[in-house]
């Protein structure tokens, strides 16, 4: 089989020593072959179909397993598209994919710069040249640390089934299958979903299954640590219920986790959400917590994280490790900088660089996110840091002002899918302070795109883009979602 060091040694990696040097190391898993794991259980030894030609491990289309095997694999297929591939193949695929993005980002820059060309990039081989191999996930089996499940039809008609989607909404053929042999989810996340399943069929409860039609019962949110502790958040919609009667509902998920068959998870803690939209805050409708530890901590980089439900948290943490110390060395922060950890979540990033740093700012919107940097940087005895609650977009522009100039500042933006808004981009281009700004984007093309040409086209006086341009320097993909098209990019940004 193709073996890791090949790729690398193709790719060029092992002929760069000392460049990133903790990308090498061996995934703890990294043996173990996924093709011989994926044949047990409930699934067929593979469908040709979606198989590419003349791959042995496709060749049998013999099906296997009991009937909802064939369910098993479309959600496999829907949800970890690339779990048929051994993790070297699949490592790249990724880099391939990430090249694709770098060359169409490179014809937009070269569309827009080539009056005064900005790209520092060898015009022979363009922006490819400045990627890196992608830097593998430390384990690529039951990474995650946060599922969410979601509650509906099973393929035998059950609306109360609690598993994840196959099929879509516009088509109206939604199907919700267990996720019991998806390469990605852990047993523990599974296990607390079967037992919340087994609540909701002998709860007299309707389930919510679309928001017009009533019901109550809605997703399960598992999140675990480390450690193996496990936080259980349960969304349920009001609807008219009064107070009396959701006390009932809260007492009765409580007793089953606490008492009754669900007590085999041993949840640490149990949080129930009333939400009556897709998605509610804390300030919107606040997590209430049932019993247990209202935190769940992660051991990081030499740190002690606290997580609070409405916290964002990387979802693989080993990743996550490699990604923050990627971030810390692309970053070359100094005791003369100071860091901006712009869209910080709880604050990890600039944390774990504060002993390098003169100071560390952090901007993010989530308020318990905040309150868990301040909690987290207190905690590991960090004192030179300052957190903001608030759209960066709100927050940034004042900050800078009243910094600019004296110090240099190394800007790390690590923002959602939708990109950052155009004030931010506005604020870091046009502060002279900022020479370096290290990017991390989860989804490289569509809005981050629209970032990047913005950071680099010369000056634009309409747009208010007025500071020197940024040349991007390095590109490098950091593998957090195995088994998935997803990596992480983390794009070093110099001027
Ligand atoms: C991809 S997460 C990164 C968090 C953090 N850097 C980490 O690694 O854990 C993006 C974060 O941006 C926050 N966010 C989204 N929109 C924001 C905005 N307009 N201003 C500030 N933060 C925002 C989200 O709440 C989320 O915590």
């Amino acid at each position: 089989m193709y073996s890791l060091r090949c790729f690398l040694s193709r790719v060029g990696l092992f002929s760069k020593p000392g460049l990133l040097p903790w990308y090498a190391r061996k995934p703890s898993d990294w043996s173990q072959p996924f093709w011989g794991t994926a044949c047990k259980g409930n699934f067929s030894h593979g469908i040709s179909k979606k198989c590419p030609r003349g791959q042995k491990s496709c060749e049998k289309p013999t099906y296997l397993g009991p009937l909802d095997g064939s369910w098993q694999e479309r959600l496999a297929d829907v949800v970890t598209p690339l779990w048929r591939l051994s993790y070297e193949e699949q490592l790249k695929v990724k880099f391939e994919a990430q090249k694709k993005i770098l060359q169409r980002l490179e014809s937009s820059l070269q569309m827009l710069n080539r009056v005064n060309g900005t790209i520092t990039a060898p015009k022979s081989e363009g922006l490819c040249c400045l990627l890196h191999p992608v830097i593998p996930s430390p384990i690529i089996n039951g990474y995650r640390n946060k599922s969410t499940f979601s509650v509906n039809q099973g393929p035998d008609g059950n609306p109360k089934t609690v598993g994840y989607y196959v099929g879509t909404w516009r088509d109206g053929n939604i199907v919700c299958v267990q996720p019991n042999h998806l390469k990605n989810i852990p047993q523990k996340h599974n296990q607390v979903a079967q037992y919340y399943e087994v609540f909701l069929r002998q709860s007299p409860m309707e389930p919510c299954l679309l928001f017009h039609e009533g019901g109550y019962w809605r997703e399960l949110i598992v999140r675990t640590n480390n450690q193996g502790h496990t936080m259980a958040i349960i969304i349920f919609h009001p609807q008219e219920l009064s107070q009396e009667e959701l006390h009932i509902q809260k007492e009765a998920i409580k007793e089953f986790f606490i008492k009754g068959p669900g007590a085999v998870c041993d949840l640490t803690s149990l949080y129930f959400q009333e939400c009556k939209m897709t998605r509610c805050s804390h300030q919107q409708s606040p997590y209430q917590l049932l019993f247990g530890e209202p935190h769940i901590f992660e051991d990081l980089l030499g740190l002690k994280i606290r997580i609070s439900p409405d916290a964002f948290f990387q979802i693989n943490t080993a990743g996550a490790e490699m990604l923050y110390r990627t971030v810390g060395e692309l970053s070359g922060v100094n005791s003369n900088t100071i860091l901006l950890d712009i869209c910080c979540g709880t604050g990890v990033i600039g944390l774990s660089l504060a002993r390098h740093a003169s100071q560390i700012l952090g901007i993010e919107l989530v308020e318990q996110a905040v309150e868990d940097a301040r909690w987290t940087a207190a905690f590991n005895g960090i004192t030179n840091c300052e957190f903001y609650t608030g759209r960066a977009e709100t927050i940034l522009p004042q900050l800078l002002k009243s910094k600019e100039d004296r110090q240099l500042i190394v800007a790390v933006v690590n923002p959602a899918r939708a990109g950052l808004h155009y004030q931010v981009v506005q604020a870091i281009r046009n502060c002279r302070a900022i020479r370096t700004l290290v990017f991390v984007s989860c989804k490289p093309h569509g809005e981050t795109t629209r970032n990047i040409i913005e950071l680099c086209c010369a000056p634009n006086s309409a747009k208010k883009l007025l500071g020197e341009p940024f040349v991007l320097s390095r590109a490098v993909p950091v593998d957090l979602f195995p088994h998935t098209l997803h990596c992480e990019l983390v794009l070093l940004f110099t001027r």
